[in-house]
């Protein structure tokens, strides 16, 4: 009962601070090798160096800005060096707007089983060939300079949930040291490093961890170690407790977040860059994301709908097909199918955070965020 009573008490601040107008929500220009781009943002994950189901120039037309990739999986498969000898990740894979690199650690800690964690960094077997691997801040930051992307994360643990305090104080120390060598070990120029502020869900571990990595001045922040199975209000609350104390002028990047009204919150809290698989997980499983909520479209009862998914929807599926075909599609296993589930999840999320910097620059965030959280959660 106390927890749930923690979580009114929170509930109970957070819904205060919006009443009386309370909003760190902010409109930025985020400046990269790459190009200059608007925030709130949302990233497209593209793990293994492709956004899955959608071609670049599919991403460039719904609007994505930067997107992100992940080391770990890059790192094992092709290799680093190899894409570093291909002209690096742009040229790879044809993309030339921004990217993003994770730098492994929280895929070691969800992929890779059986694993070890020591002052020097995380021993692993490879969930592609069971070879005995072994990431350190070094080796991660050496990857992510090969790999070339425009911002990359420094080498942390995301402490799992829930975790004791005495690990989470531990853990979250080690990554501002692993912070500090991550530093060092970066000597490429025009490439952004990120620090990650961990800290569990504890909030005295959060305030520590964001002053110790503010003390170490870098250009941009992750907030790691949520949207790992804690209660929505737990996520917040850690929001409330961490992101005042960043640096307003540096960018706030939410990792591995997420749905619609989480977006909404975060912004709402300062929060201006977010990644998820989420959209374009759910569309490979027939599901599509609208402003109500989500849309089986795989199921029967949409067999003679011929409506698109969202009539106000500008995204290449709505325009040009029915619930009826798409759900066809899946059904007969048709590829097509993901493709377009996908561009229209991508979409939505792009063309919402889109909707949100609108708001923000004419100041009418909160009553957008009412509007939207009372028809998206119904
Ligand atoms: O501390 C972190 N450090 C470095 N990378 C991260 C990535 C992260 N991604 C999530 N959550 C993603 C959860 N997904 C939601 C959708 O379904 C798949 C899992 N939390 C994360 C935390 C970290
Ligand atoms: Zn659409």
């Amino acid at each position: 009962t106390c927890a749930f009573a923690g979580q009114k008490k929170v509930l109970a601040a957070y819904e205060e601070a919006v009443k009386c107008g309370y909003s760190g929500a902010r409109a930025g220009r985020l400046h990269t090798p790459h190009g200059v781009f608007d925030t709130p943002m949302f990233m497209p994950v593209g793990t293994q160096a492709t956004v899955k189901a959608v071609s670049p120039r599919e991403l460039k037309e719904m609007g994505a800005q930067i997107i992100l990739s992940n080391t770990y999986h890059l790192y094992l498969r092709p290799g680093t060096e190899l894409v570093a000898e291909a002209g690096g990740l742009h040229r790879f894979m044809d993309w030339d707007g921004g990217i993003l690199t994770d730098s492994g650690g929280f895929q070691v800690f969800s992929l890779g089983p059986l694993r070890k964690i020591t002052e020097e960094g995380a021993a692993f077997r490879s969930h592609i060939d069971g070879s005995t691997q072994f990431l350190s801040p070094e080796i991660a930051i050496k990857a992510q300079m090969n790999l070339g992307a425009d911002i990359i994360m420094a080498f942390d643990e995301c402490i799992p949930y829930p975790a004791e305090y005495q690990y989470a104080k531990l853990s979250t120390e080690r990554t501002t040291r692993w912070a500090e060598r991550s530093q060092k070990a970066h000597t490429r120029s025009g490439q952004a490093l990120f620090a990650i502020v961990q800290g569990g869900m504890y909030q005295d571990l959060r305030r520590v961890s964001a002053n110790d990595l503010v003390s170490l001045d870098f250009p941009g922040y992750g907030i790691g170690g949520l949207s790992v199975g804690e209660p929505k209000p737990v996520m917040y609350e850690m929001l409330e407790q961490t992101v005042p104390l960043l640096p307003e002028n540096k960018p706030r990047y939410l990792m591995g977040v997420g749905t619609p009204d989480c977006l909404v919150e975060a912004v709402r809290y300062g929060i201006d860059m977010f990644d998820c698989v989420f959209p374009t997980r759910v569309a490979r499983n027939g599901t599509a994301m609208t402003k109500s909520g989500r849309l089986v479209v795989k199921n029967a009862a949409y067999a003679k709908d011929f409506l698109p998914i969202d009539e106000n929807c500008g995204c290449y599926a709505c325009q040009n097909f029915s619930r009826a075909y798409i759900r066809h599609l899946l059904k007969a296993d048709e590829i097509f199918g993901l493709r377009l589930t996908t561009i229209h999840n991508l979409y939505f999320l792009l063309d919402f955070t889109k909707k949100m910097r609108q708001a923000i620059l004419e100041d009418r965030f909160l009553s957008f965020r009412e509007e939207f959280l009372a028809q998206y959660c119904k």
